[in-house]
């Protein structure tokens, strides 16, 4: 029996892109989508195409009628978590791509999926080769105890930083050896300038958000060590192509375990 999916952001950058790849698989099946500027239109011609039979609800609560397993979220960070809450308290599963999210929204998620018995998946980012750069920061803070964060990305994004440099930033200050730099209340200037910091005391990791036009999404981790620097740096480009086989990836496993995950690397071994 196929994975029956209510994609929330159906008719936006990334739900365009997920909307045709669900249809080419034989084990996963749209059967409806949210997006406030389409509603109540068939999902297939409001993106231009032959009709699907899939409809677009104007909100979680009416698309939730329609009986389903997994809601796929790539809306905006206000309206995320209200919908992966009503998704889970309607028994399905979970499975998150918008950014804006934290450590605590994570937390509380991570209660209700217990309450309900249902799975939940968030990835900042579902792109392979992001994935792999959070694997490798994750190696390296094993060796190099100084890490900040780079999050370049357009000057239209709306949240800071990315959902990928806060989720990695979030990992990195739960393992990271205490920083040589010093504590933030003995700079002087302007504090402000040292990024904004996850984690507590010396494991804090320090977030840097560029917002500035040509860019789409980038992220750097950089380690120093003395008199060498190691940086590992990723960058998104203009397709949302990179995050449709992570997504659905993540939709065919979540329904195997109760309880909140974070990143997409939890699914690689
Ligand atoms: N985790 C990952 O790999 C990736 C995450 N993202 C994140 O996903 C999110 C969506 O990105 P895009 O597709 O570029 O956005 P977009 O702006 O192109 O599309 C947003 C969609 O959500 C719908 N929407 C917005 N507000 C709504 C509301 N109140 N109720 C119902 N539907 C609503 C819009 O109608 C549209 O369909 C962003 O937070 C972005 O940062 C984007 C790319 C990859
Ligand atoms: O807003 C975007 O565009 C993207 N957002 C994601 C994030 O917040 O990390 C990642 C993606 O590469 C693009």
């Amino acid at each position: 029996m196929s994975i029956r999916i209510i994609l929330a952001g159906a008719t936006g950058w990334v739900g365009r892109a997920l909307t045709p790849a669900i249809a080419k698989t034989d084990d996963l099946q749209l059967v409806a989508g949210i997006a406030r500027s389409h509603a109540g239109r068939d999902l297939g011609t409001a993106l231009g195409g032959e009709p699907s039979g899939v409809p677009v609800f104007t909100s979680v609560e009416e698309a939730l009628a329609t009986p389903a397993d997994v809601l796929i979220d790539y809306t905006k960070p206000g309206v995320v978590k209200a919908n992966a809450l009503a998704a889970l308290k309607a028994g399905l599963h979970v499975v998150i791509g918008t950014s804006g999210l934290g450590a605590a929204d994570y937390a509380e998620l991570d209660t209700v999926a217990h309450e309900h018995g249902r799975g939940l998946l968030a990835a900042g980012n579902f792109s392979i080769t992001a994935t792999l750069l959070k694997r490798f920061t994750m190696v390296a803070a094993r060796y190099v105890s100084d890490v900040e964060i780079i999050d370049y990305a357009s000057a239209s994004k709306p949240d800071a930083p990315s959902g990928t440099a806060r989720e990695l930033a979030e990992a990195l200050a739960e393992v990271r050896q205490p920083a040589t730099s010093r504590p933030i209340d003995e700079v002087v200037g302007v504090p402000a300038t040292r990024g904004g910091a996850f984690g507590e005391g010396a494991h804090e990791v320090r977030v840097h958000a560029l917002r500035l036009p040509s860019f789409v999404l980038g992220v750097e981790s950089i380690f120093g060590a003395p008199d060498e620097r190691l940086t590992i740096r990723h960058d998104a480009g203009s397709s949302a192509a990179p995050y449709v086989a992570g997504t659905l990836l993540a939709t065919r496993k979540v329904q195997g375990w109760v309880g909140v995950r974070r990143g997409l690397d939890t699914l690689l071994d």
